[in-house]
């Protein structure tokens, strides 16, 4: 994983495109019902044949049961499998083990105390680093538009891969990969002009803004 944008949250065949056409390394679907962002398994199957051979698609679930993750990945046929509720590392082990596809797991960073969550998930393919949500009552754990405090990850073993994600927009995402220097970064509702409405201009100036900001870090 090297220099790569996700545009996550993706949910309609118009908004794909765009994600597509911008060059996004990765497309994320998201399969919870809750969000504002959740395809169902028809509409994502056809997401993923659009998506095909084109991008790296990624199911995102929360704390799935094998049930549900037999019927997203094969609806989805996903690349990736990218976990954001509180999977243990076992769990993670067993997912990948049983579905056969490369696993990210999330981790919520508030403080520096959770970054010791990391090591334990070292049998992860990826580590998606996001903010912890907001403690309003149905905040969802994930999608919130809220950063975290990027000087956390100075006290982070350089060695140690992540994805970058939390509040990143077409303005702040330069910034946060000279600060951070992460593999990859991701975004859902820095792109949207309403929950769960990606706009293509967006997509297009985060892509362009990672793009540069990665080729600037490299030098
Ligand atoms: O996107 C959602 O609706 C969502 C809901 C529940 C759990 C996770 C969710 N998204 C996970 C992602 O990978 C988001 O891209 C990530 O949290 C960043 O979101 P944002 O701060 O809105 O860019």
């Amino acid at each position: 994983m090297d220099n790569l944008v996700k545009i996550c949250g993706l949910s309609t065949p118009e908004t794909l495109d765009a994600a597509l056409s911008a060059g996004a390394d990765m497309v994320g679907f998201v399969r919870i019902p809750k969000s504002p962002r959740h395809v169902s398994l028809s509409l994502g199957h056809k997401l993923s044949l659009q998506a095909r051979g084109r991008t790296q698609r990624v199911v995102l679930l929360l704390d799935p049961s094998d049930e549900e993750l037999a019927q997203a990945v094969e609806a989805i046929n996903p690349d990736l499998i990218q976990l954001h509720g509180s999977e243990t590392p076992e769990r993670v082990a067993e997912i990948r083990s049983i579905f056969k596809r490369p696993v990210m797991k999330a981790l919520g960073i508030a403080e520096p105390s959770d970054l010791q969550a990391l090591s334990p998930y070292a049998g992860a393919d990826h580590i998606l680093l996001d903010a912890k949500p907001p403690r309003t009552a149905g905040a969802l754990p994930g999608g919130n538009g809220v950063s975290f405090d990027w000087q956390l990850l100075n006290g982070l073993d350089r060695k140690v891969s992540f994805m970058l994600s939390g509040g990143l927009n077409p303005d702040n995402v330069a910034e946060a990969i000279r600060l951070t220097k992460p593999q990859a970064v991701d975004v859902s509702s820095g792109v949207e002009s309403g929950p769960g409405l990606k706009d293509p201009a967006r997509i297009e100036a985060f892509i362009r803004a990672a793009r540069t900001a990665f080729a600037a870090a490299r030098h």
